[in-house]
């Protein structure tokens, strides 16, 4: 993937924070809101994931913002406006949006699908051309040339959502509403285009706002997570590791799961755990202990432990024999360990 001959915008330092103020959406016949006095802000360059129980609302804040669903009361804010003040044409072209079915036109080809807001814009022809050339090799479709002409039925479901994800940054939005964009994808191609989209998200840096129904797919993305619950409320917004070690209440300790704990081990790493542990803890005494590198999660260390059948591990970073962890180490990490967690160290 090539991102340096990605041009970054003005917009990119612009504020085009997502600010939501007390927004409630009624649907008109229904007793209940979809939205219920939602306070969130995403802030400028920040990903935030909206996750939480079917029929929680996401899709509906989502639409809120680029104004396919009218709010019934509240605003949302995109920097100092509120979206109320922008024509509602104005505004779907400054925002990217992309969807799980990925939404390409059949019958237009990659470049053209790509190109669709631009020459709504009236880029002049070489400037499309240059910006197609570049969001393809920016979403891993070299050589260009290649993949220029081909229609949508001649792509793999993940690379419509490729195509789909370059089309929703090609006028070089400030702010992109992604609503389960990698939903119909197998396990391995889910996990390689977050890579590819996260890699994106770092060079580009939009505030995106983003929808999923996999958990764990929130804890490797984003910055923060809000999780609604049924009614349409906000149950918490916090980083990954906020939700996973202090959930808000009953609701979301089991919305995240019986996984949970395993989950958390795999936001720390055992360099942190090692950096916890007191002096005084006794060392280890099994000489057949396992290496495990300090950047291992802990997850992995105790894949590393249990395949070896041993009470825990030697911690190495490269050569250098920097002490040991215990099982108990890592099965239940010390509480400092996860309070030194930064906030980037949730998505590696
Ligand atoms: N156009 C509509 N008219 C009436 N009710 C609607 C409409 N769209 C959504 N709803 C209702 O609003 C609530 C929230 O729906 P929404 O699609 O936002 O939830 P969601 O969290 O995205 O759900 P899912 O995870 O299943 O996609 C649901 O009860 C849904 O039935």
């Amino acid at each position: 993937m090539t991102l340096s001959s990605t041009n970054t915008s003005p917009s990119q330092t612009a504020n085009s924070a997502i600010v939501f103020e007390q927004v409630t959406k009624l649907y008109s016949g229904q007793a209940a809101p979809a939205l219920d006095s939602l306070d969130i802000e995403v802030k400028s360059g920040e990903l935030v994931c909206l996750v939480g129980p079917s029929g929680g609302g996401k899709t509906t804040a989502l639409q809120l913002v680029n104004r396919i669903v009218d709010l019934t009361s509240g605003d949302i804010r995109i920097g100092d406006r509120s979206i109320m003040d922008i024509p509602a044409i104005e505004l779907r072209r400054t925002i990217g949006y992309a969807i799980q079915q990925s939404g390409l036109f059949p019958h237009y080809t990659v470049a053209e699908n790509i190109a669709t807001v631009p020459n709504i814009l009236k880029w002049d022809k070489a400037q499309v051309k240059k910006r197609t050339t570049e969001l393809l090799e920016l979403v891993g479709f070299t050589p260009v040339d290649t993949w220029l002409g081909r229609y949508p039925s001649q792509l793999s479901g993940g690379q419509q959502q490729r195509v789909g994800i370059a089309r929703a940054l090609a006028a070089d939005p400030p702010v992109m509403l992604m609503d389960e964009p990698f939903g119909a994808l197998d396990p391995i191609t889910r996990m390689a285009v977050q890579d590819e989209f996260l890699e994106i998200h770092r060079a580009v840096g939009k505030t995106t706002l983003f929808v999923t129904h996999d958990i764990d797919e929130a804890i490797k993305m984003a910055d923060r997570i809000a999780i609604l619950k049924p009614g349409g409320m906000l149950a918490q917004y916090g980083t990954p590791t906020e939700v996973l070690t202090q959930p808000a209440d009953d609701f979301v300790a089991e919305f995240l799961g019986a996984e949970r704990g395993l989950k958390r081990l795999a936001l720390t790493t055992v360099g942190e755990v090692l950096a916890a542990k007191s002096d005084s803890e006794a060392g280890l005494q099994g000489i057949d202990s396992p290496r495990v590198e300090s950047d291992m999660t802990l997850r992995e260390a105790l894949s590393a432990v249990s395949a070896a059948g041993a009470q825990g591990a030697l911690v190495m970073e490269r050569r250098s024999h920097l002490g040991e962890v215990t099982l108990h180490d890592l099965v239940n990490p010390p509480a400092k360990a996860m309070r030194a967690l930064p906030v980037e160290g949730a998505g590696s």
